[in-house]
């Protein structure tokens, strides 16, 4: 499991290894350069290696040394060769001592980066905490201008851990091979630039180790597997529940079989549709499998309200006073958990006092926009620090809050799990609809609230991700009609 945290959690860890565990800093530096060493392409050679003062230094100077032991043509860069952190001196003095070559004036910089196939990028890691100012501008600019393939040692140089915000200037890694944790400022969008493929690797720690210091987890194939509830020989579609959905308006009848033929598909037992009048007749033969409902019709709606076993609200209804009163309707008259979306998070941003009655049984699954609207933070507020932003509301309310975008966030107020799958090729209508129908499908089949937003999301991505291997666009309909493959691939 690949767990994130910040420039904090590196801090702890570090002085638990060492202060706790009693593992000396030279031997996690060890074990990190080796790690590192490890991941490089082996066919590759002839590298520069450029050092900052600090560990990310130190880690650069072991690296060179172990590059030297598999017989490959090495160089460093000092930025500055006094006032060095313990662990850094060692591991420089033992490059002198064993004769690799070494440069330290900023006027040789260009032609040494020039003459070599690879940088591997060692200035700053976790312990950046000011503006760069020259050298360093100079030696960060000249590694991106010139260099041919750039490797960073845990961070590209100039990007904060943390945040991911620049300090200036920042180097633009083809690859950045990280430390024990994912650094959560990768998540920022702006950051993206700089990481190229990003690969975590540990120092010699165990995981139980980690997870004292981290409780945010980039979710794997691995990981949603495991949530897997396994599905009994003599089980019937009794046992898989009956998932209601309160979808579409006139505008929008799309959304409403979206999200119903998702949760077919994901295999809820029974799905009904409940939509407005007008849209019955429309609608009542959007999909073999689904049944209909006329949200006129009281008695029925109370009937299903008592008896299904989730419900999936918001997609299509229209953002207007008739979705207000019908959430409160749903709200007043149902425990069952919920999925809302779209249209029902714009109604609830109107009146918040409602979100009362969701807690602890209801997920959120808001983009950007819609989580500005209902949290009343501004994109920029929420870009900052999207874990810290979810993380927050999701406490306030006692809801599941699921933040969709690159990189989707999905927290319960204490854990968070991160959702790397899906690419820009979903980006088209009806692909939220989607994730609703299948989410409180899974909810139907009695996974919890929490499960079901991290499986549905994985999922969703997973498939888009798949798909866009060979075609360029993927729409709902993909998804949908690929879902009960890739959740067996999945599963099984
Ligand atoms: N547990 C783990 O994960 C392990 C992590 N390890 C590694 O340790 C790294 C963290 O090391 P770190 O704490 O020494 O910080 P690092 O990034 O080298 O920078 C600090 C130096 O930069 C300087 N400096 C800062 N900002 C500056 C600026 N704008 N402009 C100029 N100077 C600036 C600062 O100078 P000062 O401000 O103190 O004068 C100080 O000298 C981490 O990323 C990973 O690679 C491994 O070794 C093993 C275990
Ligand atoms: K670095």
């Amino acid at each position: 499991m690949i767990y994130i945290g910040d420039n904090k959690t590196t801090g702890e860890i570090d002085s638990y290894s060492i202060n706790t565990l009693n593992i000396p800093g030279i031997v996690l530096m060890e074990n990190a350069a080796r790690n590192f060493t490890g991941t490089i392409d082996t066919n590759l050679d002839n590298f520069l290696i450029v050092c900052g003062k600090g560990n990310n230094g130190g880690d650069g100077y072991a690296v060179a040394r172990q590059l030297v032991s598999l017989n490959k043509r090495v160089s460093v860069f000092s930025c500055e060769t006094s006032d060095m952190s313990r662990d850094c001196q060692i591991n420089y003095d033992i490059c002198r001592n064993l004769g690799i070559p070494m440069e330290n004036d900023i006027s040789a910089l260009e032609e040494l980066i020039i003459s070599h196939d690879v940088v591997i990028d060692a200035v700053f890691g976790t312990g950046l905490d000011k503006p760069l100012a020259a050298p360093y501008d100079k030696i960060i600019n000249n590694i991106n201008q010139y260099g041919k393939y750039i490797i960073s040692v845990d961070i590209p140089s100039g990007i904060n851990g943390s945040t991911g915000e620049t300090a200036g200037i920042a180097v633009k890694a083809d690859r950045t091979v990280s430390f024990v944790t994912y650094k959560q400022g990768f998540l920022n969008y702006s950051a993206a630039e700089f990481l190229g493929k990003i690969k975590v690797v540990n120092i010699g720690l165990p995981e139980h180790v980690i997870k004292k210091f981290s409780n945010t987890v980039l979710m794997d194939k691995k990981y949603i597997s495991s949530l897997l509830i396994p599905r009994l020989k003599y089980s019937h579609k009794g046992n898989f529940g009956h998932t209601l959905i309160i979808a579409g308006s006139p505008e929008f009848t799309g959304a409403a079989v979206i999200s119903a033929n998702a949760a077919v598909k994901t295999g809820s037992g029974l799905v009904t549709l409940a939509v407005f009048h007008e849209c019955l007749n429309m609608l009542s033969s959007c999909s073999p499998e689904v049944m209909t409902a006329d949200l006129s019709d009281k008695n029925r709606l109370l009937d299903l309200l008592k008896k299904v076993n989730s419900i999936a609200f918001g997609p299509g209804l229209g953002n207007n006073p008739r979705t207000l009163e019908l959430l409160k309707f749903v709200l007043e008259n149902s425990d069952a958990p919920m999925v809302i979306d779209a249209d029902g998070i714009n109604v609830l941003a109107e009146e918040p006092a409602l979100l009362e009655k969701l807690k602890n049984r209801c997920i959120l699954t808001p983009h950007l926009g819609e989580f500005s609207r209902i949290s009343g933070l501004s994109i920029e507020e929420i870009s900052k620090d999207r874990i810290k932003a979810a993380k927050d509301f999701s406490k306030k309310y006692s809801v599941i809050l699921l933040l969709k975008g690159y990189n989707t966030i999905i927290t319960n107020e204490c854990d968070v799990y991160v959702n790397t799958t899906g690419n820009s090729s979903m980006a088209n209508g009806g692909m939220g609809d989607t994730l609703t129908g299948i989410t409180a499908s899974l909810i139907s089949q009695k996974y919890t609230i929490f499960a079901s937003g991290k499986i549905g999301s994985f999922l969703h991505g997973y498939i888009g991700e798949k798909l866009s291997k060979r075609s360029f666009a993927i729409t709902a309909e993909d998804i949908i009609r690929n879902i009960p493959f890739y959740q067996k691939k999945l599963f099984l």
